[in-house]
This record gives structure tokens, C-alpha cells and sequence, in this order.
């Protein structure tokens, strides 16, 4: 079938790859004519996905939107989540009205504390049966690479999740289903935070006792919050979750661990936001994260502390001093 991806970034280019080895006829969508160029032309996409020598014959993009759309029976979102909404305002007329819409976008929108979920079916004015989201331990790079991984789909319809995870399944990608489509979207944005913590305490020298201490409070932080807005607690104990946790805390392929590594070193947002190879979405989301629990009625020391570290500069020690209040408390 016809799947279109929009936005040719790292994520979007690899997902491409996944959905051309799974045998549908790809289109990616991009907004600059020299990526478009690549990936028509040559099969390659050296801004954002260089590593892939040549991309399947069956991957093509454009720049046109209505082109990019038409007769899409799935329409992928690819886009760094701060511009969901802007970038996909002028598809919400050319998408077929039958067409199932995947989100693979890890962030909450900083002025609306808004899910992805919630921006892309508010953007196309999508009704909840024809949106999905993909989330799980998904490091563009080694997807690329076509090592063994795999990811989770959420539907509330568990009919269309089987739909879109049959469309992405390959040999080294395998699909899992669920309903939970908020346990899915906060996991994914969440663990971009705890990714910048853990990164910043690795840069700042500290060890696997610390980064451990990092993510399991971290875990419980998103968990918690996570169920406040309605997710199923089990969905943070699964591959979109805890697997993510240990992909994204764990390698210097991730962009917000990498992030986190620069300032723990030293560099100032300024510095580690040009160092950045791609979107960080952890950086932008921590105020929305700390803004979710004022609303929950949920602590979030994590972010909180994060966000002190992202607006005031606090260091290292500082941020991983704010993560416990001076009372000892049960785990
Ligand atoms: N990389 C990874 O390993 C994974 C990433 N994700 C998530 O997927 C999403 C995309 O990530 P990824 O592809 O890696 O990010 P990149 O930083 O590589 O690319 C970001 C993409 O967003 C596009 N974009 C930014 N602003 C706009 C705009 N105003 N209009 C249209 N397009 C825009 C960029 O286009 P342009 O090139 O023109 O700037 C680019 O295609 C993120 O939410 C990320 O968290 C999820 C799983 C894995
Ligand atoms: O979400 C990811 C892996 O699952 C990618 O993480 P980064 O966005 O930090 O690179």
C-alpha cells in the first residue's frame, strides 16, 4: 500500500526504511528541496539519515503536500513535536478521510502541555479510530542498520493498531499492539527527560549507580504521572517504557542523552542546543512535564529540577540534590 511519511528527519527516514522493507511504496514528505532531491534521486537522505548508503527503490519523496498524501491509506508524522501543529495544518484538507494517521513523535507541546496525540488529531481534525501512535526503544541509527528491535503501536481501536503494526512489521522490526494510546504518548515524552538527567549526571562524571538511581525514579515519576492522565500503569513496565528508558539512557546515539552529556561537561543550553544533532524534544517538553503535574496534583521532582537546570543553570550536583526532599520516605 501507498504510506506516506511526513517529515524526512532521522526518525522519519528510518521508519521510511522499515515501511519499504515491509513492502509498501513509500513516500516521504520534507520541506527542503535538497532532502527531497536526495531521497528521490540518489536514495539518500545526507542531512539526516547519512549512514544509509542507498534507501529501498521503493522510497520516494516530495515537496509537494497534496502529492505527498494522495492515496495515502496511512499518513505518518515524522515532525519535531513543538511544530506538529503548524506543519500539519495545511495537510488537514488533502488527507483521504479514510486514511489511519501514525504519530511517531516523542514530545508535549510546550504552550498547551498537549500530548502528540492530542495535537495531531486537533490538527486534522482526526477522530480517535483513525490515529496511532508508535512508540518503544527506537534509536534511528540502528533501525537503519536493520538490527534486531521492536516497537509498540497504540490504537483505541485495537483493529487499526493491527492495521499499522502489520504495515511496519519486517524481519528485524517486530510490532506489538495496545489500546493504551496515553500510557504510549507519555512514556515516549517522558523518558526524554529523564534521558537529559541521566546524560547530564554521565557528562558530569558519575557512574552506573547514579544513572540507575536516575531512571528508577525517574520511571516512578512518569508512571505516576503518566497514570494521572488516564494511561494504563502497565504500559510504563513494557517496551515504551522501561525498554525505552534503557535504550535512551544508555546510548550516545540519543539525542537527549547526548544533550544532557553536554551540559554535564560543562556546555550552556546555548551551546549543547548548536551541538545537537537533531531535535532534543526533552528540552522543550520539561516545562510541559512540570506544568502536567501542577494540573495532576502529581510531584515531579525530576523535571522540576531538569527545568532549573535548562532555565537557571543549576549544576549537576544541584539537579540530583533536588530529586529527594531531606525526609527519608518509603520507595
Ligand atoms: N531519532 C530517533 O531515534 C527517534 C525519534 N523519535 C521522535 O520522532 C520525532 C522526529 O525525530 P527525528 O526524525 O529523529 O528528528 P530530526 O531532528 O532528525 O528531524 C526533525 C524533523 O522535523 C521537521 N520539522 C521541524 N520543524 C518543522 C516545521 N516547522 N515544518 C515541517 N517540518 C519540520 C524537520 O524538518 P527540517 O529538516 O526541514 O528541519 C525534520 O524532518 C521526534 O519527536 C523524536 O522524538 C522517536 C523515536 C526514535
Ligand atoms: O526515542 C528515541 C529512542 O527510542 C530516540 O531518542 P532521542 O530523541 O533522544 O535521540
Amino acid at each position: 500500500m501507498k504510506i506516506t511519511v511526513l517529515g524526512a528527519g532521522a526518525w522519519g527516514t528510518a521508519f521510511g526504511q522499515v515501511l519499504a522493507d515491509a513492502g509498501n511504496d513509500v513516500t516521504m514528505w520534507a520541506r527542503e528541496p535538497e532532502i527531497v532531491q536526495g531521497i528521490r534521486d540518489q536514495h539518500h537522505n545526507a542531512v539526516r539519515l547519512p549512514s544509509v548508503k542507498r534507501l529501498p527503490e521503493n522510497m520516494t519523496a516530495t515537496g509537494d503536500r497534496a502529492e505527498a498524501v494522495c492515496g495515502a491509506r496511512i499518513v505518518v508524522v515524522a515532525i519535531a513535536a513543538q511544530f506538529a501543529r503548524i506543519a500539519l495544518e495545511p495537510f488537514k484538507d488533502l488527507i483521504s478521510e479514510n486514511a489511519i494517521v501514525v504519530s511517531l513523535m516523542k514530545g508535549i507541546e510546550r504552550n498547551t502541555g498537549k500530548r502528540m496525540d492530542e495535537v495531531v488529531r486537533e490538527a486534522l481534525a482526526l477522530p480517535a479510530e483513525r490515529f496511532a501512535a508508535v512508540s518503544g526503544p527506537n534509536l534511528s541509527k540502528e533501525i537503519a542498520d536493520r538490527q534486531p528491535s521492536a516497537t509498540v503501536v497504540a490504537c483505541e481501536d485495537i483493529d487499526v493498531a493491527h492495521t499499522v503494526a502489520s504495515a511496519c512489521a519486517t524481519e528485524y522490526f517486530k510490532t506489538f499492539v495496545t489500546t493504551d494510546v496515553i500510557g504510549l504518548e507519555m512514556c515516549g515524552s517522558l523518558k526524554n527527560v529523564v534521558a537529559l538527567a541521566v546524560g547530564m549526571a554521565r557528562g558530569a562524571g558519575y557512574g552506573e549507580n547514579t544513572a540507575a538511581m536516575i531512571e528508577t525514579r525517574g520511571l516512578a515519576e512518569l508512571t505516576a504521572l503518566g497514570e494521572a492522565a488516564g494511561a494504563n500503569p502497565r504500559t510504563f513496565a513494557g517496551l515504551a517504557g522501561v525498554g525505552d528508558l534503557i535504550a535512551t539512557c544508555g546510548s550516545p546515539l540519543s539525542r537527549n542523552y547526548t544533550f544532557g552529556s553536554n551540559l554535564g561537561k560543562g556546555m550552556s543550553v546555548a551551546e549543547a542546543t548548536a551541538a545537537s544533532s537533531g531535535v532534543a524534544e526533552g528540552v522543550p517538553t520539561t516545562d510541559a512535564v512540570v506544568a502536567l503535574g501542577r494540573k495532576f496534583g502529581v510531584p515531579t521532582p525530576l523535571a522540576c529540577a531538569m527545568s532549573r537546570v535548562l532555565d537557571e543553570g543549576i549544576p549537576c550536583a544541584q539537579m540530583l540534590a533536588e530529586l529527594f526532599s531531606a525526609d527519608i520516605s518509603e520507595e
